[in-house]
């Protein structure tokens, strides 16, 4: 700490006096002009805040401009928050080049150095890049993208004064230049590490705070100062600010908190977040239209039931797609408020438990966690592929047999159960099965006996943010009333909306009609949870890459973005998504990348993990360091982590991998030493 206190940059990357000097107000027209009125062919990616185009300047400089989506209830927040945040970094190649803004009426739109190769999510994941040979991230580029994004984040986290928390590091956050060279982006929710602080607290400097802030200081004086009305110019509008930061709850929050056992609690929490969710853009208005939305959820949930029980095939991808992200939201929350059906999904714990499965510890993992979020039309009850890792493996489907079966039934909801016929492989396979169970829980146990002062510290913040939830809960329904009153019309057109298949609900940009089409990071390519759900800032962060932490306990710190690295390096060394649910029945433990990874880390086996577009071309040895490495950012307590400056070296080899601990290992180590151990060691003494 010493070392690191003495050792620190002095220099200040935020300009303080004057953080948006150095960058260019633009006219609006100006950029209409730049990318031709803002065409469809320009139009180069679409993320949850808003849509990029690519576009000349008069000068012939090309461009990215992002237009923030002014529908959503946060834009103006993360509007400032970028130009506060990356406006004020001094320039560094790993970052992406924020060259200017422009703010007219309601609009706001943000100027970037264009990067050719668009985003780390498309190089990964669009179509023309899933073909072996048209792989354009060979092992060598992905290294150094790795190795880009942790000198991006060093930066971020020990050269800047105070140090920049990046707290959304993501694939789609990952900009490629045309060398395939990697720059960190999006800052809309960044946040400045305070002097002395213990870590944000999101409570304390959230983005409304923050923008409190910077209505002080001289970010909006610039604006606000900004005149004329035209397109030719940015009028003064004076940015108008409705803070939402009481009226919202945060979605990952909310679901920790619920994790208390009280189901009623569950019933609360959760709601709140639906109500805030859908109040500012959908505009339910009463309480029971919070009943209505539970109930729609619920009838979203029974049809399919209906339709599974009525043999109707469900593919998964397609399901995904096809699913407006309202009714999956309202999906969720019929999910937690349905306790009482044994059909659906029982009001679970939440949150904490979803870490516990996620971390392997839990024998059903990835299902349960994939059966959560996803709801029940994703992996109904009744459909026994989703039931395999629950089995006994002499319940479960041989799928050599199954296939054989599926091309005779082509209903897989319909299929069988096939009977073991080798008995004596049956007993010797439920043997081994009972074995793994048992070792499974007694590491569960001893985790949660080591970590109890850990846990209990976290149950106390959690307690803390009920009672907060609950004032909020209040203050959101005071709010609601009035703006019930006040949009009474529009209210009722918006709730028509619910109903409407055309229509889709996102939480930054309320109601708009579907968009077939989405580029960039596309939610419809089956990475749901990195678009319009997750990728919000009710949200804060992705989920799959948010840090259990930073939405559970509030405090966002730079081991959050330690976990994210964590998890983008899985990623990018894999291909794969970090949570991957395919429309053919696959193994679910390989589902949930993280769990996955853990997994054959405890088997001796991770290079199982490389991308197979690879061809096995790649370095073993830089691979396997990839994926520890992975793993030890992916450890549970945030101090357990390394830091950035240690996970630079030991990406250039200038120092050794610590040594991880026994989860990841293939022979963990018993709690006690076994009697022969202490034996020896009596003998050595
Ligand atoms: N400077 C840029 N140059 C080239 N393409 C860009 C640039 N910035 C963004 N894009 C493209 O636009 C897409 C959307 O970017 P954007 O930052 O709006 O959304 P996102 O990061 O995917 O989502 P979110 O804002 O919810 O985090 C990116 O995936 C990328 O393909």
């Amino acid at each position: 700490m010493w070392y690191s206190l003495v050792h620190r940059s002095r220099t200040s990357p935020l300009d303080s006096t004057t953080p948006l000097n150095k960058l260019q107000r633009y006219s609006y027209k100006e950029l209409k002009d730049a990318t031709q009125n803002f065409s469809d062919s320009n139009s180069i990616g679409k993320g949850g805040s808003g849509t990029v185009f690519r576009g000349i300047l008069k000068d012939g400089k090309l461009v990215a401009i992002k237009i923030l989506d002014s529908t959503s209830f946060q834009y103006e927040q993360e509007f400032q928050n970028e130009l506060k945040i990356l406006g004020g970094l001094k320039s560094c190649p790993l970052v992406v080049n924020l060259l200017g803004y422009c703010v007219y009426r309601s609009k706001r739109l943000v100027v970037y150095e264009y990067m050719p190769n668009k985003s780390l999510q498309e190089s990964l994941f669009s179509e023309s890049n899933n073909n072996c040979n048209n792989m354009s991230l060979n092992w060598a580029r992905r290294f150094d993208i790795i190795l880009y994004v942790a000198k991006a984040l060093a930066f971020l986290h020990l050269e800047c004064e105070p140090p920049v928390i990046h707290g959304d590091v993501k694939p789609s956050n990952v900009l490629l230049d045309s060398e395939f060279r990697a720059k960190l982006s999006d800052f809309g929710l960044s946040r400045l590490k305070l002097e002395g602080e213990f870590g944000v607290d999101l409570f304390s400097q959230d983005l409304g705070k923050s923008q409190e802030l910077l209505k002080s200081e001289e970010l909006s004086g610039n604006l606000n100062a900004v005149g004329g009305g035209g397109e030719n110019e940015t009028p003064a509008t004076g940015t108008p600010v409705e803070s939402h930061d009481h009226d919202e709850v945060d979605f990952a929050l909310a679901l920790q908190a619920s994790s208390s056992k009280n189901s009623c609690q569950i019933y609360h929490n959760v709601n709140i977040f639906a109500l805030n969710s859908l109040n500012c853009s959908s505009g339910f208005g009463n309480e029971n239209d919070i009943n209505d939305t539970n109930v729609k959820g619920k009838e979203v949930l029974n049809n399919k039931n209906g339709g599974v029980n009525g043999n109707e095939f469900v593919n998964y991808d397609d399901d995904l797609s096809s699913m407006s992200p309202s009714k999956e939201l309202n999906l969720n929350v019929a999910m937690v408020r349905d306790d009482g059906n044994s059909n659906n999904v029982s009001a679970k714990q939440w949150g904490k438990d979803w870490w516990w499965k996620q971390d392997g510890s839990g024998e059903l993992c990835s299902k349960d966690y994939v059966k959560e979020w996803i709801g029940s039309q994703i992996c109904p009850s009744t459909n026994s592929d989703w039931d395999e890792e629950n089995q006994c493996p002499s319940e479960r489907i041989d799928p050599v047999k199954s296939n054989k079966f599926e091309k005779v039934n082509e209903n897989p909801l319909q299929e069988p159960r096939f009977e073991c016929l080798d008995g004596a492989m049956e007993k010797d396979e439920s043997k081994k099965w009972k074995v793994r169970t048992k070792k499974h829980r007694k590491m569960q146990e001893w985790w949660r006996e080591e970590h109890l002062d850990e846990l209990n510290k976290m149950s106390n913040k959690v307690n803390k943010f009920q009672i907060r939830n609950k004032k909020l809960f209040k203050v959101h329904l005071n709010l609601k009333k009035r703006f019930h009153l006040k949009r009474g019309r529009k209210l009722s057109q918006e709730s028509h909306n619910m109903d409407d298949p055309e229509m889709e609900f996102s939480f930054r940009k309320g109601w708009k009609k579907k968009n077939s089409r989405s580029l960039g990071s596309d939610m419809w390519s089956g990475d749901l949870f990195s678009r319009e759900l997750s990728s919000t800032t009710s949200m804060r962060g992705t989920l799959c890459y948010a840090a259990p932490e930073y939405s559970g306990c509030g405090y966002l710190m730079e081991k959050a973005d330690i976990y994210s690295f964590g998890v983008l390096v899985l990623v990018i060394v894999s291909g794969r998504r970090p949570l991957h649910v395919l429309s053919s029945p696959m193994k679910l433990e390989k589902a949930n990348l993280i769990s996955w990874c853990r997994h054959l880390a405890h088997t001796g086996n991770i290079l199982e993990l490389v991308d197979e577009r690879l061809n096995n071309e790649y370095n073993k040895d830089e691979a396997s360091l990839c994926i520890n490495l992975a793993l030890a950012c992916l450890q549970k307590m945030p101090e357990l982590r390394p830091d950035i400056g240690e996970i630079v070296k030991i990406l250039k080899g200038e120092m050794e991998l610590p040594l991880l601990p026994f989860e990841f290992s293939p022979s963990p180590p018993p709690k006690f030493p076994s009697r022969s151990r202490r034996k020896q060691t009596n003998n050595v003494d």
